[in-house]
């Protein structure tokens, strides 16, 4: 909040797996700023998480992204200085950005080419702060007909805008810390474990070498009966 109200501008990663709290934290950030009667603009990179954010709009509709972003060497955002939306990028005082790490690298490109442009400022992303939230070990951009190597290629991660960027981590479950749910909690960790390539990997099938002696009660109930 300091860095906003100071408008110094800036980079941010908010690194946040399921259930820590992103979209509750986003929210709150969002309402601050805009009770102080600031604009504060909700994106994300798919529809249903732009639902749950309060005025939320996916980012490719919002910035009017170009489809070709992977055929396009220096894409920008089709919003021309008289659209109603070049005003809102021009004046806003924090942009948003949820499940960014699904989002092309060019995209994140596109989007500071345009906000120089109709800042008229050169410092990145016209002088505007951004705070980029996601999750790394779950979907990467989808690149059509492409290796995955051409993912990683395209990941924010690989961006030259990427170094600019502070890292902030939510690490606590909240959801399942709210809930008090043992098994909830055995299988969060399961989930980042294999996220960040900590599971074992049976060489021969390709599979996990998974020892069901772990797998709590409850999921097992709830998968096979
Ligand atoms: N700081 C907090 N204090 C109290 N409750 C919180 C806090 N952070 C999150 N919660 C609650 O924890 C639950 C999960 O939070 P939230 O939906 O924001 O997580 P998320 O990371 O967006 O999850 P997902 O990525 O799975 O959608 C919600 O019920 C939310 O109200």
């Amino acid at each position: 909040m300091k860095v906003t109200n100071d408008e110094t501008g800036g980079i941010y990663f908010l690194d946040a797996p399921g259930g820590t709290g992103t979209t509750f934290f986003i929210s709150l950030i969002l309402a601050t700023i805009r009770s102080q009667n600031k604009i504060a603009l909700a994106l994300a990179s798919s529809g249903i998480a732009a639902t749950l954010l309060e005025g939320g709009r996916t980012a490719h509709s919002a910035l009017k992204l170009p489809l070709n972003m992977q055929s396009n060497e220096t894409p920008t955002c089709n919003v021309s200085k008289n659209f109603a939306m070049a005003k809102v990028l021009q004046q806003c005082k924090l942009i948003v950005w949820d499940e960014c790490t699904m989002a092309h690298k060019k995209s994140l490109e596109a989007l500071d080419r345009t906000l120089k442009d109709l800042r008229s400022n050169n410092n990145r992303f016209g002088g505007a702060m951004i705070l980029l939230a996601g999750d790394f070990r779950q979907t990467l951009p989808v690149i059509p007909r492409s290796t995955p190597a051409d993912e990683l290629n395209a990941c924010l991660k690989s961006s030259n805008l990427w170094k600019h960027v502070k890292v902030l981590h939510l690490s606590k479950n909240m959801r399942v810390e709210l809930q008090n749910d043992q098994s909830g909690n055995i299988f969060s960790k399961q989930l980042i474990d294999i996220g960040n390539g900590k599971f074992p990997i049976d060489m021969l099938t390709a599979c996990f070498c998974y020892d069901y002696k772990q797998v709590p009660g409850a999921i097992i109930k709830c998968l096979w009966y």
